[in-house]
């Protein structure tokens, strides 16, 4: 049942564990962090820790074994549609056989009209600058062209929570600027919540609101970060403020310190 909650994503005492064979591993201990509309959230952690996990447990893809995930005060029970995920391998998640522009479309399909479905995929092909190629197919296309496509289906289908899963991880380096830009604008632009998973801690800096930092085994929250940059970020000059080398520093410690830590049980 809906409750009445001003965050968009609030995610609330979630631990999980894998059943694997006969053995039971539990991977999040007891996580709790919100977003809020428009807020950009960031997780990043050691490798191994959880950060996929607890995506997962958010979009509802896998049900935590313990807490609760509420999407605008509903709990989650399954796949949320008010969730739009990217993923870091592109080519797994776009249909080779499609046109770009068909699998822009492909979530709206039976929910929409087709001119109001022709629409959203025009428009967000647009905002992703790729609107001169909505009928070749993916192959054709670069890497980052691809992730575009992937964004713009995230666009299109127009959720109010955007997950997105090391989504430039596969990219060159000024490609991977261009699409951090693009998503922060974005989210400008559409007021959706993000929440993104990095390696990357100054990527993590450059975007966040918040940085959600993870440690332990199981994982737990061992920091939480408020980044004081506000909106009109600059590749170059933001990455350049004394503050951005503070926080980096401080994440890179929390991360460090984490990688081994084990973390009691409750
Ligand atoms: N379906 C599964 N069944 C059993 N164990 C799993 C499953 N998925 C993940 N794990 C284990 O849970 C732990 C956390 O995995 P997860 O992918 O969430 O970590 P991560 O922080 O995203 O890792 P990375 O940074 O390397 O991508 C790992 O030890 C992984 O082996």
């Amino acid at each position: 049942m809906a409750v009445e909650d001003p965050r968009l994503v609030d995610v609330r005492d979630v631990g999980h564990e894998y059943v694997v064979g006969r053995d039971r591993r539990r991977v999040l201990g007891r996580i709790s962090f919100t977003a809020g509309k428009g807020e950009f959230v960031c997780i990043v952690g050691p490798s191994g820790v959880g950060k996929t996990t607890i995506l997962r447990c958010i979009a509802g893809l896998q049900l935590a074994t313990h807490g609760d995930v509420f999407i605008d005060g509903a709990r989650l029970t399954g796949p949320s549609r008010s969730v739009g995920l990217v993923f870091q391998d592109y080519s797994r998640s776009l249909m080779p056989w499609m046109t770009v522009a068909d699998n822009v479309a492909l979530p709206l399909l039976g929910r929409t009209s087709r001119a109001e479905r022709d629409e959203r995929v025009r428009a967000a092909l647009a905002e992703v600058n790729l609107d001169q190629h909505a009928d070749s197919r993916t192959w054709q296309l670069s890497g980052g062209m691809q992730q575009r496509v992937a964004i713009a289906r995230a666009l299109a289908f127009g959720p109010p929570v955007l997950l997105m899963d090391e989504p430039f991880a596969s990219v060159d380096a000024q490609t991977r600027a261009e699409l951090e830009d693009l998503t922060l604008r974005v989210r400008d632009e559409s007021g959706q919540a993000v929440i993104l998973i990095t390696h990357d801690i100054d990527e993590a800096i450059y975007l966040a609101d918040t940085v959600v930092v993870l440690g332990g085994s199981p994982a737990v929250v061992v920091d939480t970060i408020r980044v004081p940059f506000g909106p009109g970020r600059d590749q170059l000059r933001t990455r350049a403020l004394p503050e951005f080398a503070q926080l980096r520093a401080r994440v890179h410690a929390q991360i460090h310190s984490a990688a081994t830590r084990l973390t009691p049980a409750p």
